[in-house]
């Protein structure tokens, strides 16, 4: 079977998407779920926000999910294993599609019930380091009617775009062009657990 990290930058290079299922283990799935509840009982996760720098703001009424970043000059073993996943992504993106990446961040996500992001780009106006955009998801279980899907608008001729739901089962991993790629998280009805990070064209 071809590696599913040149699968992957073969279609990010032809049509700046892609949806892999089972991208991780469940054992390990389940391992990083656990550290991201540990993580939470902690109090160690934040409101997100919206912007860079003196652009920062919380605004519950456009996203109202809690995030924790990962330090990654002091990754915890688990992490460091999903961040050299995301290093072999990196190598195969830049040798197919030559866009530069240098460096990654990520933090885990924690959506609550009744919690939603409305549609964004994740370049920031002010800053476009973020070239690529990871998500993978770690909810055990995930049905239709449990709501949260990511929802992305790819761009068709004309200024068209087509609509794709995609929910967030566990083990899932969606990669796409942060500058290309407007998305929103659908309302969910149950708290909904991820790992989101971007690889960028800047050095750490
Ligand atoms: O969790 C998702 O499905 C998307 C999250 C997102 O769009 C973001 O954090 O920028
Ligand atoms: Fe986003």
């Amino acid at each position: 079977m071809e590696s599913p990290y040149k699968s992957i930058a073969e279609n990010i290079y032809e049509k700046g998407y892609v949806v892999v299922d089972d991208f991780i283990s469940d054992d390990f799935r389940e391992e990083l779920l656990q550290e991201q509840q540990e993580i939470l009982a902690h109090g160690q996760f934040r409101h997100a926000g919206i912007g860079k720098g003196n652009e920062f703001q919380i605004k519950p009424e456009i996203r109202s999910d809690k995030v924790c970043w990962m330090d990654h000059l002091n990754l915890t073993p688990l992490q460091n294993h999903y961040w050299n996943e995301i290093e072999k992504i990196r190598e195969k993106i830049n040798q197919r599609c030559f866009l530069g990446l240098r460096s990654f961040e990520a933090h885990f996500a924690m959506y609550p019930p009744g919690s939603f992001y409305l549609r964004h780009l994740d370049q920031f106006q002010n800053v476009k380091y973020r070239v690529v955009t990871t998500i993978l998801y770690l909810n055990q279980k995930w049905e239709p009617g449990d709501g949260g899907a990511l929802r992305m608008y790819l761009p068709k001729c004309e200024g068209q775009e087509e609509i794709m739901d995609v929910f967030p089962k566990g083990g899932r991993l969606v990669v796409f062009l942060s500058g290309e790629i407007p998305h929103e998280v659908l309302p969910t009805l149950k708290e909904r657990v991820s790992i989101t990070g971007w690889l960028r064209d800047i050095e750490y």
